[in-house]
């Protein structure tokens, strides 16, 4: 167990004697949700396990995924395809950004209790290499064996934005894979898998669904709500995603011990 998950709150409403009805009734009573919310608001977080602040987002959002009233879907991305797409470059090109950026990360990692460090070698580890592979890999989980999909990328983010280790070399893939508990065979089929027409063209898709929403970098999020989609830039707009979803945000780590 990574010593972040160890530490993650349990979900807050699953302590209710196994009564959903009790536990939304509880949560209400204490402000956590609306009573009157039963049908959960769609959210779609976009990724890229390239992008650490994706993995900040992505770890949040997990952890309010049993508070919030929403259905979490993750869609992955390829992120150089958005930076592309809109004639945008990645922030850390423009010195005193990148200079920023290093301190604003350590900072929310340890705010959002996410291990999550600097790489050594931005330029080559993370610009030059891309993500390319890692997400078409990613992607394929998504298609064959869609309840891996968010182990599978926390993987892949432990691996370059914790431990600083390469996400695209087919052995750095089946390691990541195998961390999240695929076995061996199911992980090899997959990389096999992700580099069919399918896969790519499966992810191209994904890639312009953000596109259309309006992303120009990642992570985003699109909520939902009465029929229109708001998008979201950036991990530091969750109070606001909750604001949109009229729910009640509690920090980066909600505890049960609030209920
Ligand atoms: N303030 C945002 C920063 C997010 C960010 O810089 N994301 C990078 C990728 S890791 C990006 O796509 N940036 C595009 C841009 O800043 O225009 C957050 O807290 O998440």
């Amino acid at each position: 167990m990574l010593a972040f998950l160890a530490r993650a709150p349990r979900p807050l409403l699953s302590g209710s004697a196994g009564s959903p009805r009790r536990a939304m009734a509880a949560a209400a009573r204490q402000g956590l949700r609306s009573s009157s919310s039963s049908s959960k608001k769609l959210v779609e977080c976009f990724y890229d396990v390239l992008s650490p602040y994706s993995w900040l987002g992505f770890e949040v959002l997990c952890r309010y995924r049993p508070i919030w009233n929403m259905e979490l879907r993750f869609r992955p991305v390829f992120l150089g395809g958005i930076m592309h797409s809109t004639g945008n470059r990645p922030p850390a090109l423009v010195p005193k950004k990148g200079e920023y950026m290093t301190k604003d990360l350590l900072r929310m990692a340890k705010f959002y209790q996410v291990p999550l460090h600097l790489v050594k070698d931005f330029l080559g580890s993370v610009l030059e290499k891309g993500s390319l592979k890692a997400m078409r890999f990613v992607t394929a989980v998504d298609m064959a064996e869609p309840q891996f999909l968010e182990p599978v990328s926390r993987e892949l983010w432990m691996r370059i934005w914790s431990r600083d280790e390469d996400i695209n070399q087919p052995e750095s893939i089946l390691a990541a894979a195998e961390r999240a508990g695929l076995s061996s065979d199911q992980a090899r089929k997959l990389l096999e898998m992700s580099s069919s027409p399918e896969v790519k063209n499966r992810l191209k898709a994904t890639t312009d669904e953000a596109l259309k929403y309006g992303a120009f970098g990642l992570p985003c999020f699109v909520a939902h709500v009465n029929e229109e989609p708001h998008l979201l830039f950036g991990s530091d707009r969750l109070e606001l995603l909750g604001h949109l979803l009229g729910e009640k945000w509690l920090g980066p780590v909600p505890t049960s011990s609030k209920l």
